[in-house]
């Protein structure tokens, strides 16, 4: 149903000529001759839909020519991105690349600037990854949650706290809100298929609005915005938040690439 909304908004949009949805095989192609494409994740988290649990709407704008398109463009070149998390209230978080704004939806159905500038604070004490995975995991992922762990004991030094909601839009939302990482990355299981979430329509604009708050985004081995990709359903490896928490990760990485 929500992508059906999706879609009925879009063919009366004459400036959308192409759609990629998570629940579409295909590009779907409008008549509209329209600049521009959306990539959609139309209900993010669906499967939390029954528990009353905040779910979301997720999207991204790339420029294309409706005659030659060209969809396998890397997040870089989004014009636009954002998510709507239906949760209490409903929100809209928005980035033309340069900052991020969040607005509420008004009793009157507009949308309220709330902060035109959210700003993710580069140190968080907050982790979110689905642990029951643990035993998949790779060494920098383990090493990095056992860092977390071991908290005041451990060599950080400091006691962290672990919150998944298991809804991609609601744990990001929290993040933009005040910090943290949020980790799908590539485990033993995901990495035939290139990882869990989806590059087009959930790693690349969730990437752009973190990095223009202030957050960062890798793969482990680069910035998601960076990949290119090869299919538009395309799975890519997660790493994202508060951005002295992406570094400690992508350090680990980078420490395993060197040993081998
Ligand atoms: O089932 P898991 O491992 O907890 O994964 C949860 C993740 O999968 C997703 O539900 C995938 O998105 P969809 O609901 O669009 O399939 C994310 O929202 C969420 O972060
Ligand atoms: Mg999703």
């Amino acid at each position: 149903m929500s992508n059906d909304i999706f879609i009925k908004h879009i063919r009366q949009n004459a400036a959308i000529s192409i759609l990629i949805s998570e629940e579409l095989d295909e590009a779907l192609h409008m008549q509209n001759q329209g600049d521009f494409a959306i990539a959609t994740d139309p209900l993010d988290g669906s499967s939390n839909l029954d528990v009353n649990v905040t779910v979301g709407s997720i999207f991204s704008v790339l420029a294309t020519d409706p005659n030659a398109p060209d969809l396998l463009q890397p997040g870089t070149k989004q014009l636009a991105a954002g998510y709507a998390a239906y949760g209490p209230s409903t929100g809209l978080l928005l980035t033309f690349g340069r900052t991020t704004a969040a607005f509420t939806l008004s009793n009157d159905g507009v949308f309220m600037l709330d902060r035109a500038e959210v700003k993710v604070p580069p140190r968080s004490v907050e982790y979110a990854i689905n642990s029951a995975r643990q035993r998949f995991w790779d060494e920098p992922t383990k090493a990095y949650v056992e860092q977390n762990v071991a908290g005041e004991d451990g060599e950080l030094g400091e006691r962290y706290n672990m919150r998944w909601v298991g809804s991609m839009v609601a744990d990001i939302h929290r993040i933009l809100m005040r910090g943290g990482i949020f980790l799908y990355p590539l485990d033993s299981e995901t990495s035939a298929k290139g990882g869990r979430l989806r590059l087009l329509y959930e790693a690349n604009p969730m990437s752009m609005l973190l990095e223009a708050a202030g957050g960062a985004a890798s793969t482990g081995h680069g910035r998601i915005l960076d990949v290119i990709p090869t299919d538009i359903h395309q799975r890519v490896p997660v790493i994202m938040g508060s951005s002295e928490e992406v570094a400690r990760l992508d350090a680990l990485y980078a420490k395993t690439r060197c040993t081998g």
